[in-house]
């Protein structure tokens, strides 16, 4: 029943302090963000990979902050449903003005749900849909920045109006040649527009805030001419003598994908509108769903709230069934799908075979340490949830019998809420982005007798495993089946529980035979440490069909070779921190430059 009058004093109190919750935690969060900034100009870079590491952590630590108040100075659990009811309607009041009404609302989901029973997890109590709208916030302060700016260039200035722009974000450090690098933008541009007319809207608008990531930073915005509207961003480095360079040009939706990808760490971006930041992103980025991009600016708890309304939505308007994941089963996880969604579940199992000396907490820690390492474009992040309810009409009985064999801890099955529909409960499960598993690709490639496509699969495979070892990840399990191949082609890692810090390892060449019968032993003779890795060893498991053997061979052999692993490990044990590039090192303006030079003088 809706209350007619709002008449129960602590319901505006506790709304109050709900929200006094909130914007602390997003004024936190923001000017870490904003400390991005002075990281980049000071090349900072441990820095800033602790902080992206560390902001992960405000928001629960914020929750918590919260409860705990909401408990002293209110009693919030023993407070009434009425007073809960007109809780709810004084924050949608206090939230008419703000500027982040959604994140304030999930806010208040988060705490809601730690101090209410479930049976109340809906509309009346809390934010099932939104319900402040989040558009056209504007930021009406005199001295506010607006989400993005417009520049309004000809032909003639269009090369002027670059270096604008970039100078109008204002790094304190020095470019090497903003012009010279203004000039290779302006190269990559006028590729895409010297047979186009420019119509009278022709302008480039620019989102205000710089995107900072590890060592690079980048400016995100689009051309519009006429009808059409070209993404583009521009990333910035740190070049020769740490003087600023633009590296590149990435242009269209497909780059920024990549950009933006799952497998990547999340940026730290300044923003007041975070609502207006996922508008202007998605008209770059139409198919990336909404949720994706707030989890990509560092708001994964939006981003998880969206990907499960998203979720709930597709369930009512499909139809088809829950089923155990197509590939080859894992040991310790046990993945399931639905073939119209492109996801997958993954349940811990409640038991490994005897060659996994592993505890589920101990895969729970080896998923939150990739969740918080720089990913590179090499590890798919993970949405964790705990007591997630399905229909149980909607799971084909096999699931269900394999879940009860190898998870039944994680397993119930009942009537929760008593509306006659039998529910599954998982207790806890990773969603991450379904992908080809890497071990089906080849097959499918063999089948077809495309040999191109093989050799794509394992110099992309040597490529992903390189990256890990630069990120300072020894991925422990290398076999095929463990990687898994996007959309658009890249390989991308997904089996966490045998992943181990490269510097915590040591990489051994498999010791001489001291006697024959050494030699002719089918066992391991010699002594093997907990974390000692024979590279050597890695040739029999993966290099046993002839095809593959000899891509990875002309591209990958120092794969084989542990000093290929040990010179890595004492450069980042030197405090190396790699380059990571979303983008093809062919596209690098410095690299397009050499190979000119070098054309010029042959
Ligand atoms: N993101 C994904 N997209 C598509 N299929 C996946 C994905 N993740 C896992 N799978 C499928 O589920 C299987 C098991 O997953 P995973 O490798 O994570 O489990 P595991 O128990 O850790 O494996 P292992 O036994 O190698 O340790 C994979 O081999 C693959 O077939």
């Amino acid at each position: 029943m809706f209350p007619e009058r709002l008449d129960a004093p602590q319901a505006f109190d506790i709304a109050k302090a709900m929200l006094d919750g909130f914007n602390r935690h997003y004024q936190l969060f923001r000017s870490e963000s904003a400390r991005a900034k002075h990281r980049f100009e000071t090349a900072d870079w441990h820095g800033q990979q602790r902080a992206q590491r560390e902001r992960i952590e405000f928001y629960d630590l914020r929750v918590k902050e919260a409860v705990q108040r909401l408990e002293k100075e209110f009693k919030a659990g023993q407070q009434s449903m009425e007073v809960w009811h007109q809780v709810k309607l004084h924050y949608i009041g206090l939230l008419v003005d703000h500027h982040q009404p959604e994140l304030a609302e999930t806010f208040f989901n988060t705490v809601t749900t730690k101090i209410l029973h479930r049976t109340y997890f809906h509309n009346d109590f809390i934010f099932v849909r939104p319900a402040v709208s989040t558009e056209y916030i504007e930021n009406s302060e005199p001295a506010a920045t607006p989400t993005y700016r417009s520049y309004y260039p000809t032909r003639e200035t269009l090369r002027d109006e670059l270096v604008r722009i970039v100078h109008n974000f204002r790094l304190a450090r020095p470019f090497e040649d903003l012009e010279r690098d203004a000039g290779f933008v302006l190269e990559a541009i006028a590729a895409r527009l010297s047979h186009v007319k420019l119509r009278a809207n022709f302008q480039i608008q620019v989102l205000s805030s710089l995107f900072f990531r590890n060592k690079g930073a980048y400016v995100v915005g689009k051309i519009i001419n006429g009808f059409s509207e070209l993404p583009f961003a521009l990333p910035i480095l740190h070049g020769r003598e740490g003087k600023l360079v633009i590296d590149t040009a990435l242009f269209g939706e497909d780059e920024l994908l990549m950009l933006f990808s799952f497998a990547r760490a999340y940026f730290m971006v300044d923003m007041e509108i975070p609502a207006a930041y996922v508008q202007f992103l998605r008209s770059l980025m139409p198919r990336k769903p909404r949720g994706e991009l707030y989890t990509a600016l560092g708001l994964a708890k939006q981003g998880k709230t969206l990907f499960y309304r998203d979720f709930l939505y597709h369930l009512r308007h499909s139809s088809d069934k829950f089923r155990i994941a197509p590939g080859i089963k894992g040991m310790v996880m046990l993945v399931f799908d639905l073939p119209s969604f492109p996801y997958v579940f993954k349940v811990i199992k409640d038991f490994f075979p005897p060659q996994k000396d592993t505890t589920r907490e101990q895969v729970q820690g080896k998923y939150l340490l990739v969740k918080q390492h720089d990913r590179v474009g090499r590890m798919a992040d993970t949405l964790e949830y705990s007591l997630v309810a399905f229909a149980r009409e909607r799971f084909e009985d096999e699931l269900l019998e394999e879940i009860r064999r190898f998870a039944p801890s994680q397993l119930e099955i009942g009537d929760r809420d008593g509306d006659g529909h039998e529910e599954v409960v998982i207790r806890h499960l990773y969603i991450e982005r379904r992908m080809i598993p890497l071990n089906i690709y080849l097959q499918e490639a063999f089948d077809a007798g495309a040999s191109e496509q093989v050799e794509h699969a394992v110099v992309e495979y040597g490529n992903a495993i390189k990256d890990l070892v630069a990120a300072n990840i020894f991925p422990g399990d290398m076999l095929w089946k463990n990687f898994g191949v996007t959309r658009n082609g890249k390989v991308v890692f997904y089996d966490y529980d045998e992943i181990e810090y490269l510097t915590d390892c040591n990489f051994r060449k498999v010791p001489q035979a001291r006697t024959e019968e050494e030699e002719l032993s089918g066992e391991i003779w010699y002594k093997v440490g907990p974390r000692d890795v024979f590279p050597e060893t890695f040739e029999p498991f993966l290099l046993g069909n002839p095809a593959v053997r000899d891509v990875f061979l002309r591209h990958h052999a120092d794969l084989l070779d542990p000093a290929f692993w040990e010179s890595h490990k004492a450069r980042i044990l030197a405090g190396h921190v790699h380059d990571v590039f979303p983008y093809a090192r062919e596209q690098r303006f410095a690299r397009r430059q050499q190979v000119a030079n070098a054309e010029a003088v042959a």
